[in-house]
């Protein structure tokens, strides 16, 4: 049997580039709804008395491009953040798809964040009505999935500014610098705001991104312009509560797609 190739997070980071990852994202989008792509529900293994979970996620591709066969392995160990580690760690094994064989095994973590960030920006390509000015971009969060939104958005749209709300007020302040001082990152942006109040934070915003771990709503839909588009990072444990929006039945905040988790006010 070959030898089991594998392949860095360092080789990874080498190697990502957002108009790569933002097209790869979108074909393999198209790919599933064109069944070209078998893409089954992840399975989620719960460690019983914590919060910590191993997914699996399997798929296969086939394509005049590229024949795939592929599982990635996710752990997400929320408590992770007061060790210094990113709560979300991944790895991606690749098999032949002749005879079954482990080929590659591939750091997954970088892959994982970008491909988030990716998904919302195909998202909001397509639904947020491409007449709508986008100036103002919110992020609710300061960890991972902020940061890459942050970069990742700047990829395709020209906002001016961005929000930045988080539950610990230092944080996006350090992430607004951390933004602010990454010059070659900003694009047409000129500020980086850092909120106290995460009504103020979405209330002029044209795109709304979450990306905490919250299990109760953190935005009112009354907050919102109408028009907005919001990305949402939505996996809790519970599904029943399974939204960082405040959009009951009351509410005039509709879902209209699935398509990275997106969400569109009236
Ligand atoms: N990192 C990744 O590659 C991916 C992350 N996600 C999801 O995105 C979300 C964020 O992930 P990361 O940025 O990696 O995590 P992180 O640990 O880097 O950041 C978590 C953020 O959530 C905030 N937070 C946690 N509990 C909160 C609460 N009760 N109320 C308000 N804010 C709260 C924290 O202040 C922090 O800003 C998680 O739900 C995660 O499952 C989904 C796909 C991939
Ligand atoms: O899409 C993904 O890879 C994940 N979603 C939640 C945890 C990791």
């Amino acid at each position: 049997m070959a030898a089991i190739k594998q392949i860095t997070s360092e080789t990874i980071c080498k190697i990502l580039d957002w108009k790569s990852v933002i097209s790869a994202v979108e074909e393999a989008m198209v790919n599933v709804s064109e069944k070209r792509a078998v893409q089954n529900v992840r399975s989620v293994t719960q460690i019983p008395k914590t919060d910590n979970i191993l997914f699996a996620m399997p798929g296969y591709v086939n394509t005049d491009k590229s024949t795939a066969l592929g599982c990635k392995l996710v752990t997400l160990f929320p408590s992770n953040a007061q060790k210094n580690l990113p709560s979300i760690l991944a790895n991606i094994l690749l098999f032949n798809e002749n005879t079954g064989a482990l080929e590659v095994i591939m750091d997954g973590t970088e892959i994982t964040a970008w491909r988030t960030a990716a998904a919302s920006v195909v998202a909001t390509k397509y639904i947020r009505d491409v007449n709508s000015q986008n100036k103002t971009l919110a992020i609710i969060g300061a960890g991972t999935q902020a940061k890459i939104h942050a970069i990742a958005f700047q990829q395709q749209f020209k906002f001016v500014k961005v929000h930045v709300w988080n539950r610990t007020h230092e944080k996006a302040e350090m992430l607004c610098k951390e933004l602010q001082c990454q010059s070659t990152l900003h694009g047409t942006i000129e500020e980086y705001i850092p909120f106290q109040n995460v009504e103020e934070c979405v209330k002029e915003a044209d795109v709304i991104v979450t990306t905490t771990s919250a299990t109760t709503p953190l935005i009112h839909h009354k907050w919102v312009k109408p028009g907005v588009h919001i990305n949402g990072k939505l996996w809790t444990k519970s599904s029943k509560n399974n939204n960082r929006t405040n959009s009951d039945k009351n509410h005039k905040l509709d879902l209209i797609t699935k398509l990275g988790n997106s969400y569109f006010s009236k």
